[in-house]
C-alpha cells in the first residue's frame, strides 16, 4: 500500500451550481432563465427534465449545509443565478435574491466554511437572449453591472470569485454544437459568444480590482486531454487542435493577451473571423489571482480529414467508461495540468470540478458507488505526481455535493456524492461522501 499524502496547506471542497440544485423557479422574484426556456422545449432534454424543483436546494440548504460540515470541506462552491438578482438581466434589483444568497452565506461562514461564487454557470436571464444574448456585446455590460453588484454587496463574505463556468460550453456546446441553452448552431456565433466572455471576464477582473474587494478573482474553464495514437506528425497536430479548442482559445487570450494565431488560422479556413475591438485584448489580459480547472476525461486522437471541425477523431482504447460514456482517463489529468503549468506559468490552480457519472441507486440505505472511489483515487494520484512536478495546486473541489440536472441528459446522469431522490428529495450520503470525508479528514489516502 501507498500513502498519497498532501501537503498541509491542501483546501478540499464540494461544487454545484444553481440552476441544477435550486429548483424554485418561479419563487424569490427569480426572472427566466435561457435553461427555463430551453429545458421546456421539446427533445432538448431527456426525459423532458428541467430545473424546477431540481434538488430543491433553494428550500433544502440548511439540510446540505450539514451534510457538508459532516464532510469538512474547507470550500463550497455555488453559483449565483443571475436572474435571482436581476430578474430581467438588467433594471430592477431583486432584494429577495440578494437576502437569499446572504443567508445561503451566512450560514457557510457560521459553519467555517468558506463560499467560492460563481458568478456565471450558464443560467443568463431570458430578457438578455431576447436581445441576441452573449452574441450581442450589450450584453458585457449587463453581465458587469451584476458583477459590480455582487461585488458590493458580498464583499467581506466571498473571497473566492468565479467570473465564467467553462466558457467552451457557454460558446460552443451551446451555439455550435447546439446541445446546451440557448441551442444555435452557427460557428461564427460560438466565436462572437466566446470573445464576449473573454471580455466580460476581464472587464470583471478590472472591476473587481477598482473596487478594491478583498479576495481572490478567476475563472473556470473545462478541458480535456487528447493524446496522440502515434507520432505521425498528422495525429499529433490534430490532437494540438483538439485539445486548444478547449485549452489555448480560452487560456491565450487571459494569459498571453492573444489568441492562438494556428487556432485563428484554421477558424478562418472555415469562413469564421474575429471580431476583436481595439483594446478588447488588453481588457482580456488582466493577470488573475487563480485559475479554475475542470477535468473530467480524454481521449486517444488521431488525424482523419474532414472529420469535425479539426481533421480529428477518438480513437477507441477499450478504457473504462462512466455511466455517461466518458473515458476513465486519469493519465490526461496529470498531462493536461503539466502542459498548463509549462504552458501557463505558475498560477495558482483549484480543481473547481473533478468527478464521474456512476448511477447507482441505494440499497437498504446505502448506495455502493465504489467506481467513484476508485475515480477519485485515480485522478487524485495523477493530481498528486502533477503537484510533485511543481503544479501550482491550492485546492481540489469535486463535482458534486448532490445529484443533480446534468444539463441535456437531465436527471439520468448522477455525478453526486450524495445520492438525492427526485420523488422524496431525500439526501443519501454515498460510500464515495464517506471515503472522501476521510480523505479531507487525513490530508492522504491509501492506494
Ligand atoms: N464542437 N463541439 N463538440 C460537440 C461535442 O458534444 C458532445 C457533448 O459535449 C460535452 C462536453 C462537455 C460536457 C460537460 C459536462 N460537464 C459537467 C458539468 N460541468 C459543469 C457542471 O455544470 C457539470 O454539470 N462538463 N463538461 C457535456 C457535453
Amino acid at each position: 500500500m501507498a500513502i498519497i499524502q498532501f501537503p498541509k496547506d491542501m483546501k478540499w471542497g464540494v461544487a454545484t451550481a444553481s440552476y441544477q440544485i435550486e429548483g424554485a423557479v418561479n419563487e424569490g422574484g427569480r426572472g427566466v432563465s435561457i435553461w427555463d426556456t430551453f429545458s421546456k422545449t421539446p427533445g432538448k432534454v431527456v426525459n423532458g427534465d428541467n430545473g424546477d424543483v431540481a434538488c430543491d436546494s433553494y428550500h433544502r440548504y440548511n439540510e446540505d449545509l450539514e451534510i457538508m460540515e459532516d464532510l469538512g470541506v474547507d470550500f463550497y462552491r455555488f453559483s449565483v443565478a443571475w436572474p435571482r438578482i436581476f430578474p430581467n438581466g438588467t433594471g430592477e434589483l431583486n432584494q429577495e435574491g440578494l437576502d437569499y444568497y446572504h443567508q445561503l452565506v451566512d450560514s457557510l461562514l457560521e459553519k467555517g466554511i468558506e463560499p467560492m461564487c460563481t458568478l456565471y454557470h450558464w443560467d443568463l436571464p431570458q430578457a438578455l437572449q431576447d436581445k441576441g444574448g452573449w452574441a450581442n456585446r450589450e450584453t458585457i455590460d449587463a453581465y458587469i453591472n451584476y458583477a459590480e453588484v455582487m461585488f458590493n454587496e458580498f464583499k467581506g463574505k466571498i473571497k473566492h470569485w468565479i467570473t465564467f463556468n467553462e466558457p467552451w460550453c457557454v460558446s460552443f456546446l451551446s451555439n455550435f454544437a447546439g446541445i446546451h441553452a440557448p441551442g444555435n448552431q452557427d460557428l461564427q456565433l460560438a466565436v462572437d459568444v466566446a470573445h464576449h466572455l473573454h471580455v466580460a471576464h476581464g472587464k470583471a477582473v478590472i472591476r473587481f480590482r477598482e473596487l478594491g474587494v478583498e479576495g481572490q478573482i478567476g475563472y473556470a474553464p473545462n478541458v480535456e486531454w487528447n493524446e496522440p495514437y502515434s507520432n505521425k506528425q498528422e495525429d499529433i497536430d490534430a490532437c494540438k487542435r483538439a485539445n486548444a479548442y478547449f485549452m489555448d482559445w480560452f487560456f491565450d487570450p487571459v494569459f498571453k493577451g492573444s489568441y492562438p494565431q494556428f487556432m485563428v488560422d484554421w477558424f478562418e479556413k472555415k469562413g469564421v473571423t474575429l471580431n476583436i475591438e481595439e483594446g478588447d485584448m488588453e481588457i482580456i489580459h488582466q493577470p488573475i489571482d487563480f485559475l479554475g480547472i475542470n477535468y473530467y476525461s480524454g481521449s486517444v486522437g488521431r488525424y482523419k480529414e474532414n472529420e469535425g471541425l479539426f481533421d480529428h477523431e477518438k480513437v477507441d482504447t477499450g478504457y473504462l467508461k462512466t455511466d455517461i460514456g466518458w473515458n476513465v482517463y486519469p493519465e490526461g489529468f496529470y498531462k493536461v495540468l503539466t502542459h498548463i503549468g509549462e504552458t501557463y506559468g505558475d498560477v495558482p490552480i483549484y480543481i473547481t470540478e473533478n468527478g464521474s457519472c456512476y448511477n447507482d441507486e441505494p440499497e437498504h440505505g446505502q448506495v455502493k458507488d465504489n467506481k467513484r472511489v476508485d475515480y477519485l483515487k485515480q485522478h487524485l494520484v495523477s493530481l498528486h505526481r502533477s503537484m510533485e512536478t511543481g503544479v501550482n495546486i491550492k485546492g481540489y473541489l469535486t463535482w458534486s455535493l448532490l445529484d443533480n440536472f446534468e444539463w441535456a441528459e437531465g436527471y439520468t446522469m448522477r455525478f453526486g456524492i450524495v445520492h438525492v431522490n427526485y420523488r422524496t428529495l431525500e439526501r443519501t450520503k454515498k460510500d464515495s461522501f464517506y471515503w472522501y470525508k476521510q480523505t479531507i479528514s487525513n490530508n492522504f489516502f491509501e492506494v
